[in-house]
């Protein structure tokens, strides 16, 4: 079997509605996923399924080979509300979930780990703060080195970014960037968002859920060459194309759901 991560004819509903229909979805190692869709189409609840916080009715999910059972510290999950713990400092935060993931860490070597994962993320003075001292962008960027921290070959992304404003959004995406493609082996990385152009310039595939129930009506391969310039990107013809099939495909979605049965 190939590896990554694999859904395969995944089936859930909340109470008996079904909300994730028959969703066949394989990431393999390394790859960027965006993951699109209206709202309520299904998207964090496929994530929940991925991270192993929920079950399919029917179906199977697998990662690196084996079925998925549970959570697990090789899939890392980062939350738009993903909270690091207000009792501690951030150093303390990420050396905290360094020794869950690896025990035998002694503990002055997972400081300098955390301090190494703050660095990374562009937040080498803050390591002695409370979350409460930090503004919300760098928190988020903290709850990103921590799963850095951790080392997880998966990365779970539900719009971790959707709080922030534009300029930090843009910072954080680039942080993200350069991480996964500095990251050796690179992390595989399943991102969901509302936005399209975010979609577009992180991911390298581009997923779109439809709605009622959730399921895959697109899947696209987004053939832009990495290290991309932001700018230059947004103003070229074969992105603003792209752009336009993607929105078109979510307005039609939106239609269907509004159209009488
Ligand atoms: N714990 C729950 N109990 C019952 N229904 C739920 C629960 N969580 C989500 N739902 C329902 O499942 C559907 C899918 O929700 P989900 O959050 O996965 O969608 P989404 O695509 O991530 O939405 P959004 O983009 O608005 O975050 C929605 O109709 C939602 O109301």
């Amino acid at each position: 079997m190939s590896q990554g991560l694999i859904l395969e004819g995944v089936h859930f509903g909340y109470d008996g509605a079904p909300i994730l229909d028959n969703i066949h979805l394989h990431v393999p190692p390394g790859q960027f996923v965006s993951l699109l869709g209206a709202s309520g189409s299904g998207k964090s609840t496929l994530l929940r399924l991925a991270a192993g916080l929920l079950e399919p009715a029917r179906g199977r999910l697998y990662w690196a080979g084996r079925p998925l059972k549970g959570p697990g510290l090789e899939r890392g999950v980062v939350f738009q509300d993903y909270a690091l713990f207000p009792w501690m400092t951030v150093v303390d935060n990420l050396a905290l979930a360094i020794g869950k993931a690896r025990p035998r860490t002694p503990s002055a070597a997972r400081r300098q780990e955390a301090h190494h994962a703050l660095a990374r993320v562009g937040l080498d003075d803050i390591g002695d703060k409370y979350p409460f001292e930090l503004s919300g962008g760098m928190r988020q960027r903290a709850a990103i080195a921590r799963a850095l921290a951790i080392g997880s070959p998966l990365l779970l992304m539900d719009e971790p970014f959707g709080a922030l404003d534009p300029v930090n959004r843009a910072r954080l995406q680039d942080v993200l960037l350069d991480v996964w493609e500095t990251a050796e082996p690179k992390t595989t990385v399943l991102f969901v968002t509302h936005d399209v152009d975010e979609a577009l310039y992180l991911g390298q595939r581009v997923v779109i859920l439809g709605s009622s129930p959730g399921r895959v009506i697109a899947d696209l391969n987004v053939p832009f060459p990495r290290h991309r310039d932001r700018r230059a990107l947004f103003a070229s013809a074969e992105f603003q194309l792209l752009r336009e099939q993607i929105a078109e495909t979510l307005a039609d979605d939106t239609l269907r759901q509004l159209a009488p049965a």
